[in-house]
């Protein structure tokens, strides 16, 4: 057993040299780079060059790749991460995927793939004696080498000045920058150390393995597992995983021996069920990069005019439906092409249209074409309903992926597909009840109808579903799901504080997004007729991810310019290797591109201004501003004796407060003294160490936000969360279609006609109740802080809640717009509705409040009526102390 487990030593020993890298720059920069591996393979590649081609001594080439190379990318890397800095997740995912094209792509472009290289043992060979074992001892230079790296890294960290500032450069650098150190240089530093690391696992992997890039780069995406098992911020966990995943798979291989059988694949497939289940079952992981750092980007995308959209889908479809009078011998490749703009217009829902990551598409392709094949084969079904069949059967895998989207949304979902993706490879490819015995094939029939088996015949079958499934995704995204969706990639937080769950939406357009990619796997499949394992390669995921990200236009556009990409300029360029690895090298290139920009790609300028000058027909609103009363019943809130803690600080200490129907209630205090907190715990974003809220004497304590919502709890935020790429309308419509959505699944697809009409009617009463009439079709990212103040307002008043939690609604509006505002929550007291107001603009509060409580430093001090309690000496100490620290500290 001694020589397996120093075999899983030394390959754990490099990935956890890889891992500490990866971490070490994650924690510096906040960006995880999915192209780490990629970097390995830069540097094996290089050292290939170098030593075997050049005939340089090994400790040169070492020396290059490590200390010129490791370096040098490191620096390009920094400037590049640096434009991604605080962006969204899905961005920085989309630029270092970008990264990973550019550098597979490039390397396959230099050194065609397939062809055999190898690189011998540099290090010395000879055996020491080790407990009766001889050990060779390049194993025991790569074991120390790594442990050695591991604990300067941990040292530098720890206790260097740098090493400090690494630390706290990702939560605060303009803090960082205060004190004298400049982020920029410290980011800079730990690209360095992170890129020399991967080079230096490619230096060190290299005489191990055959050099094949894929293969390197997938390698080590086993470091993720490592990093994943260190919680991806702890570099002693991080190496220790290293090692653990490196020897537990040298076991795993002297035990299972067969490849073919489900154990035997549980070597190769160990790091991505780790990262998997880790992602899946562990307790929820506390990402290195505190919530302030990303900084939410808005843009709205360019819509063409409605005639243009009509003139372009006629034209589209006109095309297409001539195909088979033009294509010739290229008919089948117009036929993957359709089948594939279904895969973008399933993946397009995911990432386009709820912000989400998919690495797995190619995954779900598999399983649609493997149920299909076995259904129809073994089962003889009939054609349609076999396809349909292998679409349903992906759902409940797309349900299982969005576990991970549900607990861990942007960089952990992401990992979690992608070591789907390869788990599923790893695993299953291999066995029987996938691709046939020994993984030899499927066949994947045409429809038997006569005329339809034909390469014509079917073609118009695939652009069939093609139309229907644009038809459908369209539905969908101009539907409730859609509405949703777009609101959910902008503030989950917003969604689920007016009442729909969140998590329901995320699961049903996982589940629909993997269906409709199973689907294109068919009916893609059925075109060639035959499908093996090798034409499904995880890595795809990736490509598929990229493109479906940065093609240009809307719905369907966007799908068939990423199908295009993917199927049709391969096809008439040529398929030879070279011109597909350049491809790969233009998508990289092009997604790095998007991923800087950060811009809904679209089309140019001056083509925009013409066509936007075609007149819209008119269409008119028939929403009246009728006049709207509350439906809700009367609603009383309690909190009792609530505590909320954050980890050692005691935010809330016994605070009782209560708000009801018809009246405005106050809650002051200075900065920091819990009020949020408070709001928090009433809506359900924090849970109460101790205490309880009630609703109308039954506690809530155990409902999430939404469920709250739906009861009749509405807020708003003092920071603010509204729906940034919406506009003002459809912000304050979401305030009551949320909770129409609820958690039904049902109910997030549908929207009733009188329902659509009520919402319409509440956000219009809302919009003019607020006077924002004329912002109503201003996407909310344009305006002034005062204005979104009322756009958040009016989509609370729009939600018909029975109780409004108002977290500093004036500060921002000046002293016209806060005696307006006074007005309005005046009007909608006398109207029935409760509010609990937390304001700093005491003449508001001596205005509205039947009641106010005080709080300081998170301790109730007083309530009663505002005159009582502002003529306090209690609460004027507890304001005037504030005010002599403030002045203090100028
Ligand atoms: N997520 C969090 N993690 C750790 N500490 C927190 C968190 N949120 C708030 N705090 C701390 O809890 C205390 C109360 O904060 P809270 O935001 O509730 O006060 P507040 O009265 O609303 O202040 P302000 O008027 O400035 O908004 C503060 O010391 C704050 O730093």
């Amino acid at each position: 057993m001694l020589p397996f487990v120093l075999a899983g030593l030394t390959t754990g020993s490099v990935f956890a040299l890889a891992a500490t890298g990866l971490v070490l720059t994650y924690k510096t920069s906040g960006i995880f780079n999915v192209a780490h591996g990629a970097l390995a393979s830069v540097g094996a590649f290089l050292f290939y060059f170098l030593n075997v081609q050049q005939h340089i001594p090994w400790p040169v080439a070492a020396a290059i790749c490590v200390f010129v190379a490791g370096p040098g990318v490191g620096l390009v890397l920094e400037g590049l991460t640096r434009r991604l800095q605080a962006r969204p997740l899905t961005v920085t995912v989309l630029g270092t995927v970008g990264l990973l094209l550019v550098v597979q792509g490039g390397i396959d472009l230099v050194y065609t793939p397939g062809v055999q290289r190898s690189v011998p043992q540099y290090l010395p060979t000879a055996a020491v004696d080790i407990f009766g074992t001889p050990v060779a001892v390049y194993r025991l230079i790569i074991i120390g080498l790594a442990l050695a790296v591991a604990i300067a890294l941990t040292l530098l960290l720890r206790y260097t000045q740098t090493g400090l500032a690494m630390s706290a450069v990702v939560d605060d650098p303009v803090l960082l920058e205060l004190t004298g150190t400049d982020p920029v240089r410290v980011r800079r530093i730990a690209w360095m150390i992170g890129s020399c690391t991967a080079t230096l696992s490619g230096v060190l992997l290299v005489p191990l393995l055959q050099l094949d890039s894929t293969a390197l780069t997938l390698l080590i995406v086993t470091a993720f597992g490592a990093a994943a098992l260190g919680a991806f911020t702890n570099l002693p966990l991080v190496y220790a995983g290293g090692l653990v995943l490196g020897v537990a798979q040298a076991l795993l291989q002297k035990y299972f021996v067969d490849t073919t059988s489900l154990l035997g694949g549980l070597s190769a497939a160990l790091p991505f069920l780790l990262l998997f289940l880790l992602l899946v079952a562990a307790p929820r992981l506390r990402s290195p990069i505190s919530g302030a750092a990303v900084r939410r980007t808005a843009t709205t995308a360019w819509r063409p005019p409605p005639m243009v959209r009509g003139a372009g889908a006629v034209a589209l479809l006109t095309v297409l439906a001539a195909v088979p009078l033009f294509a010739g011998f290229q008919l089948n490749a117009w036929t993957r092409f359709l089948a594939y703009g279904i895969v973008f217009l399933s993946l397009g829902l995911l990432v386009r249209l709820s912000g989400q990551v998919s690495l797995a598409h190619v995954s779900f392709m598999v399983i649609g074409v493997v149920v299909f094949g076995h259904v129809t084969a073994e089962g003889h079904w009939p054609w349609l309903i076999a396809v349909l069949v292998a679409g349903l059967a992906a759902a409940p895998v797309g349900a299982l992926l969005a576990i991970p989207a549900i607990r861990f949304p942007g960089l952990y979902l992401a990992l979690a597909t992608l070591g789907f993706g390869l788990l599923l490879q790893a695993m299953f490819y291999n066995q029987s009840y996938l691709f046939g015995a020994l993984g030899l094939g499927l066949t994947i029939p045409r429809p038997e109808t006569a005329g339809l088996t034909g390469d014509t015949g079917y073609y118009y079958v695939v652009l069939a579903f093609a139309v229907a499934v644009a038809l459908l995704v369209l539905a969908l995204e101009n539907g409730r799901l859609g509405r949703l969706l777009r609101a959910m990639a902008d503030s989950p937080t917003g969604l689920s504080a007016n009442g729909a769950s969140i998590n329901v939406s995320k699961v049903l357009v996982f589940c629909l997004s993997a269906s409709l990619a199973a689907i294109g796997g068919v009916l893609d499949g059925a075109t060639t007729g035959y499908v093996g394992p090798d034409g499904y390669q995880p890595i795809t995921s990736l490509q598929l991810f990229a493109l479906a990200a940065i093609a240009i236009g809307r719905l369907p556009w966007y799908a068939a310019v990423a199908a295009a990409g993917q199927v049709l300029v391969p096809a008439y360029v040529s398929n030879e290797v070279v011109v597909t690895s350049a491809l790969t090298v233009a998508f990289g290139v092009a997604t790095v591109v998007a991923a800087i920009q950060s811009r809904p790609a679209t089309i140019p300028g001056a083509v925009r201004r013409i066509l936007d000058r075609i007149p819209a027909p008119r269409r008119r609103r028939t929403t009246t501003v009728a006049a709207v009363r509350h439906q809700t019943d009367a609603i009383r809130l309690n909190v009792d004796n609530a505590v909320v803690r954050y980890g050692g600080l005691v935010a809330v200490d016994g605070v009782t407060v209560e708000a009801r129907a018809g009246t405005v209630t106050g809650l002051i205090g200075p900065n920091g003294a819990g009020k949020t907190t408070v709001f928090n715990a009433c809506s359900g974003l924090v849970r109460p160490a101790s205490g309880t809220v009630t609703l109308n004497g039954e506690p809530i304590g155990r409902l999430g936000p939404a469920a709250r919502a739906r009861r009749g709890l509405g807020r708003t935020f003092q920071r603010m969360e509204l729906f940034e790429t919406l506009t003002v309308r459809e912000n304050v419509a979401m305030g009551r279609e949320a909770r129409y959505a609820g958690w039904n699944p049902c109910t997030h697809l549908i929207s009733p006609r009188g329902q659509r009409r009520e919402i319409d009617t509440r956000a219009e009463w809302a919009i003019s109740l607020c006077g924002i009439e004329e912002l109503a079709v201003a996407p909310v990212w344009t305006l002034s802080t005062g204005q979104r103040r009322l756009v958040e307002l009016a989509r609370c008043l729009a939600g018909d809640f029975g109780l409004l939690l108002l977290d500093e609604p004036s500060s921002g509006l000046d002293h016209e717009e806060t005696a307006r505002f006074g007005d309005i929550l005046a009007t909608i007291a006398e109207d029935g509705a409760g509010i609990l107001l937390v304001e700093h603009d005491l003449t508001l509060i001596t205005r509205l409040c039947s009641q106010v409580y005080v709080l300081d430093f998170g301790k109730p001090i007083i309530d009663g009526t505002p005159q009582e309690v502002l003529g306090s000496a209690v609460v004027r100490q507890a304001y005037l102390g504030q005010k002599e620290i403030t002045e203090t500290r100028r």
